[in-house]
């Protein structure tokens, strides 16, 4: 990936998180104007979630001008619980005075996933105010990334036709998992002043280990981002208990 990517060890899952709230709640409070957010899903994210929206930090943000957005989402209703935006809605948006107009879920009730992946672009570039992403303007402020055990990443999946998309800013992905997924693609997760990977557990050495070396067979390596990127994992993800 390019550029070389930050590397930061937290000391455990609990660490991690208190380091990734506390640089996002920074990353709010020094933004002059509106923020954009763009959310993973999965289960590394929660915590981080939680402590945003709980009683010490939520508080003390300007909600106002934040605004959320999702780097990939699963096919299913947004009360579902594999959906993103639910797990994301339970942590941290149902506590917070965020309006409603600026948490940009993926339309999972669209009648089809190409659907869903269609109106998605379509919020995306209204909100960027072009259909053209310009290097020099990154669409969102920070993108938080996670590291399946797989190596996906976002919802593009080793070996997918998915990673060679980048004219639509969203896009379907049938067949990889049971659920269909709508992932952003490549284009879209670059544009991001600041990219972070969330990477936690034993379970995820083998793979982050490749990451770091640069696999060029998974998606992470063919990342190409116009800001900076930051992989913080705990000592387990990094071998280093
Ligand atoms: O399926 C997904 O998995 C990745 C990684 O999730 P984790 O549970 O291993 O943290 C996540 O980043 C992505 O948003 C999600 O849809």
């Amino acid at each position: 990936m390019t550029p070389e990517p930050i590397v930061d060890i937290a000391d455990d899952a609990g660490d991690l998180a208190d380091r990734v709230a506390i640089w996002l709640a920074t990353r709010i409070a020094v933004a002059p104007a509106r923020v954009a957010l763009n959310l993973s899903g999965g289960s590394t994210p929660k915590r981080v979630y939680e402590l945003l929206g709980g009683e010490d930090l939520g508080r003390r943000l300007d909600w106002g001008k934040v605004h959320l957005f999702w780097g990939d989402e699963r096919f299913v209703p947004k009360d579902h619980e594999d959906s993103n935006f639910h797990m994301a809605w339970e942590a941290m948006i149902r506590h917070v005075p965020i309006p409603a107009a600026q948490v940009h879920r993926i339309p999972t009730e669209a009648g089809s996933p190409e659907k869903a992946a269609a109106l998605y672009s379509e919020t995306l570039q209204s909100f960027y105010g072009a259909r053209t992403l310009d290097p020099q303007r990154p669409l969102f402020d920070v993108t938080l990334l996670g590291l399946g055990a797989d190596g996906h990443t976002a919802s593009l999946f080793p070996g997918t036709a998915a990673l060679n998309e980048r004219k639509a800013w969203a896009t379907s992905i049938i067949g990889v998992k049971p659920e269909p997924r709508i992932s952003l693609t490549y284009p879209v997760l670059e544009s991001s002043a600041a990219i972070l990977f969330l990477v936690s557990g034993a379970e995820k050495r083998d793979i982050l280990a490749r990451v770091l070396a640069n696999d060029p067979s998974l998606p992470t390596s063919r990342m190409a981002a116009h800001g900076t990127i930051r992989i913080i994992a705990d000592r387990a993800a990094a071998g280093e208990t």
